[in-house]
């Protein structure tokens, strides 16, 4: 069985409230994008007992034996009998992007995982063993423009469509650790909440849209606000830094060449499919 694990952009990230579980509350709106992972699972021969991982593609850090999918293999291995698989992961998303990528390798793991073997897991049990991998994870189980409240789990959805627009991804070397990125940001409520604003005219939004995580990245890792700057100046309608960064995305009515423009950095170029 073969999955695509897809990214996510965050369309406004406002970081509402530190919670005593040292997480925080946060408003923001996902929106999926077709920049994908390829995963695969198979099961083994019977005498194997433990599951094996091959991956490949862009190189993630850390052992594979803690690579996400894996913990979503042994996340569901707690409750269900399952045989030993084989995965294959050939990885697509650049990781510490602010893109889920790892997120959403967990959340096609978890379902995966239940379809093949007909697990007795219902949709909202998913949800709830998903937020035990990441706060981004449940919402790849859902995976269309949604409305995250809580610390990223709790979903409204939202009569919200950028179809025909056109979306340019730009990711520089520098990679932000989320933990990070968020002890470095002062909590504020928004004075205009992001449903509102989307309501808006897309020209609108460039001045009233913000992530908050922007301010103390930009201080750190200048080069993130001037691929930002560059996007605006080829046309972009918007252009925001995605999650806890370091990607930056533009949205255009267009395609547009930036071939030349980041010459050090991954880009990725699509249609906005929702
Ligand atoms: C920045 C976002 O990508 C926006 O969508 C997410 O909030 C991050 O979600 P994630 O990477 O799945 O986060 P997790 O792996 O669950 O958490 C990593 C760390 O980020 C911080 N964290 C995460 C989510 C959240 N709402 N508040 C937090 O403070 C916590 O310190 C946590 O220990
Ligand atoms: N399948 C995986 N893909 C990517 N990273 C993984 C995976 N499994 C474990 N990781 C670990 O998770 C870390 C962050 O991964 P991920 O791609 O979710 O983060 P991110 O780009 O910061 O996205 P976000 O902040 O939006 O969740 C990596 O540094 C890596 O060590």
């Amino acid at each position: 069985m073969v999955v695509f694990p897809n990214a996510k952009i965050n369309l406004g990230l406002n970081i509402i409230s530190k919670r005593p579980d040292n997480y925080h509350n946060i408003e923001t709106l996902f929106y999926p994008i077709g920049l994908s992972d390829i995963l695969e699972v198979v099961p083994i021969s019977a005498s194997v007992e433990r599951s094996l991982i091959s991956l490949s593609g862009i190189v993630v850090d850390g052992e594979p034996k803690d690579n996400l999918v894996m913990k979503a293999y042994h996340l569901l291995a707690e409750w269900f009998d399952m045989p030993a698989v084989q995965i294959y992961l050939d990885k697509n998303i650049p990781f510490g992007a602010g893109l889920g990528g790892g997120s959403s390798d967990a959340a096609f793991m978890l379902r995966l995982l239940r379809d093949k073997f007909d697990l007795p897991v219902e949709d909202d049990e998913l949800l709830s063993l998903a937020v035990k991998l990441g706060a981004d994870c449940p919402f790849f189980l859902l995976n269309c423009p949604m409305m995250a409240r809580g610390i990223g789990n709790e979903f409204e959805q939202v009569d919200f469509s950028l179809f025909g627009k056109f979306i340019v991804l730009i990711k520089p070397s520098v990679k932000i650790s989320t933990p990070e990125a968020y002890a470095l940001v002062k909590p504020n409520r928004p004075e205009v909440s992001i449903p509102e604003i989307l309501k808006m005219p897309i020209k609108e939004w460039k001045d009233l849209l913000k992530n908050d995580f922007e301010e103390s990245v930009f201080y750190r890792y200048p080069v993130i606000r001037t691929i930002k700057e560059r996007l605006y100046f080829k046309g972009a309608v918007y252009a925001s830094m995605s999650g806890s960064g370091s990607s930056v995305f533009g949205i255009f009515d267009h395609p547009v060449d930036v071939k030349d423009d980041f010459p050090t950095c991954f880009v990725w170029q699509g249609n906005c499919g929702y």
